[in-house]
């Protein structure tokens, strides 16, 4: 089975969040289960590592307006096609914005050009190129199955599926660009690619697609409901026999402590007591008091979404109780304010450091002994997973894919031997504030941390399980045929 898998952003070669990690380890877990997978990306001027000798397989006059060639390179050991398209993608900044992180303007026409072309990779326009199924996920790739439905091109239509990774961003725009998306008058309509009087990527690609899936059980309950549907819940609850919840895995080669590499001091769940090095090289990044209290974690956007404000209103709380605070994000400019405000309020306490830095984010992990994750929604979440696997214990509201991960170390589950980690109902500062004491009360049993940390670390968020699912879907979309 031969599956095109369309998206924005692929570990390691361009990332700026979980899409990427997801993106970047479905070949290798889909190969245990018989799936060829090719990875579709924009050509980025980061991709330029692996395009450089790529051989043309297509070329385009006019995709959309412009000239556009497609490449076939390699990302790892798996087939990668790459969209290169100099008047689109060719710029400073990062995939969806300039360095300000002002989103570029003609987005609608970089994403809706890079959706034409893999429709095109998945109905036999491409020689030499087919697949039985088109992957799409998140908005920028999610206009590929409603180019398939309203303008396939001479070959077979693959089957296809939308993976919604977070319903918050959904691609919307305005009527008038409609006309330059050369799709037919007729797919300007309430099941198609209008969306409240103007055109919406996500939107259209939710009607068309054959199967949707969202990157756990719990998020596919929830965006049926207004809460959390952002205006697509009553589109999910009309296409909801279509919809599954696949839990994210973890890609061991780049997530595991007994062999990472980037770690000063590498560990099992039998050698915890090796951690310490690694804490100690948090401190000393992190400008931090050398104590045996706790040190918590923060890798993250630093947004409304990931609950940063509540932080906010805590940190001062989590200080008096006797914790330490390292932080790696960036994100809304006023939280970043208020988080280095209070690294110079206890500059000995809490460390900030804004910014993207994939080699610290794993001393973190190795090193912090619990991440905060108070997200008010979460669709998955792979910090939560690094977590556990790494011994660093998760502290999160209990919402979508946390709900469904960490096991809260209430009694029962403590004297079961199966808690993980520690849940919070609410985004409030005392929902935060009751979760840091019980934290705390936990740190200061040290059989019980230590059962903790074990008990996560040989918690299975392998691709295994996952892997089967998509699998599964793919399989039984075929049959359907
Ligand atoms: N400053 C920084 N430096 C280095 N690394 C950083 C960083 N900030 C974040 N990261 C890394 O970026 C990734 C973030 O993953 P999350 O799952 O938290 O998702 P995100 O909200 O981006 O993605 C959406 O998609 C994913 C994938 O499906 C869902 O899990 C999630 O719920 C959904 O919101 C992790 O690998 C994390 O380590």
């Amino acid at each position: 089975m031969r599956v095109l898998s369309v998206a924005s952003e692929a570990y390691p070669l361009i990332k700026t969040g979980g899409l990427a990690d997801v993106v970047g380890a479905l070949p290798a877990a889909l190969a245990h289960h018989g799936v060829a997978m090719t990875t579709f990306l924009p050509g980025y001027p980061a991709l330029a590592a692996v395009t450089g000798n790529a051989k043309v397989v297509h070329r385009y006059d006019d995709l959309l307006g412009v000239e556009a060639r497609i490449l076939e390179a390699r990302i790892g050991e798996h087939p990668l096609l790459v969209l290169d398209a100099p008047s689109l993608f060719t710029r400073g900044g990062g995939p969806y914005g300039d360095a300000t992180g002002a989103d570029w303007v003609d987005n609608w026409l970089r994403f809706a050009a890079f959706s034409r072309a893999a429709a095109d990779l998945a109905s036999g326009v491409v020689e030499g190129q087919d697949f039985d199924i088109l992957h799409a996920h998140d908005w920028q790739a999610a206009m590929a199955p409603a180019y398939l439905r309203y303008a396939p091109g001479p070959g077979t239509p693959a089957k296809t599926i939308v993976t919604i990774h977070n319903i918050a961003f959904q691609g919307r725009y305005g009527a008038e660009i409609f006309a330059d998306l050369a799709l037919p008058d007729a797919a300007f309509a309430l099941d198609g690619v209008e969306y409240y009087g103007g055109v919406g990527f996500l939107k259209a690609g939710l009607e068309a697609a054959d199967a949707i899936t969202t990157v756990s059980p719990t998020y596919a309950a929830e965006i049926r409901r207004g809460e959390f549907g952002m205006g697509l819940e009553g589109l999910i609850n009309v296409r909801a026999d279509r919809l599954t919840g696949i839990v994210n895995g973890i890609d061991p080669a780049v997530w595991n402590p007994a062999t990472d590499a980037t770690l000063p001091s590498s560990y099992t769940a039998r050698t915890l007591t090796r951690r310490r090095a690694n804490k100690r090289a948090v401190e000393t990044l992190y400008g931090l008091d050398r104590d045996d209290g706790p040190i918590f974690t923060v890798i993250s956007r630093l947004t409304w979404q990931k609950g940063m404000d509540v932080l906010v209103a805590e940190i001062d709380e989590l200080v008096a109780l006797g914790g330490r605070l390292a932080l790696l994000g960036s994100g809304d400019a006023a939280l970043e304010r208020a988080f280095l405000a209070a690294a110079e309020r206890h500059p000995d306490r809490i460390g900030v450091r804004i910014g993207y830095d994939e080699p610290v984010s794993h001393l973190l992990q190795a090193g912090a002994d619990a991440i905060l994750i108070p997200s008010r929604f979460e669709p998955c979440g792979l910090t939560q997973l690094y977590g556990l696997a790494y011994g660093c214990i998760p502290v999160v509201a209990r919402t979508g894919g946390l709900a469904d991960t960490v096991i809260d170390a209430n009694e029962a589950a403590i004297a079961a031997g199966v808690a993980t980690g520690i849940q919070h109902d609410g985004i409030t500062p005392e929902a935060l504030s009751h979760a840091l004491r019980r934290t705390f009360a936990l740190y200061a049993r040290p059989d019980r941390w230590a059962m903790l940390q074990r008990n996560a670390m040989r918690a299975d968020f392998s691709w295994d399980e996952s892997g089967r699912r998509y699998a599964t879907l793919y399989s039984n979309l075929l049959e359907r045929a």
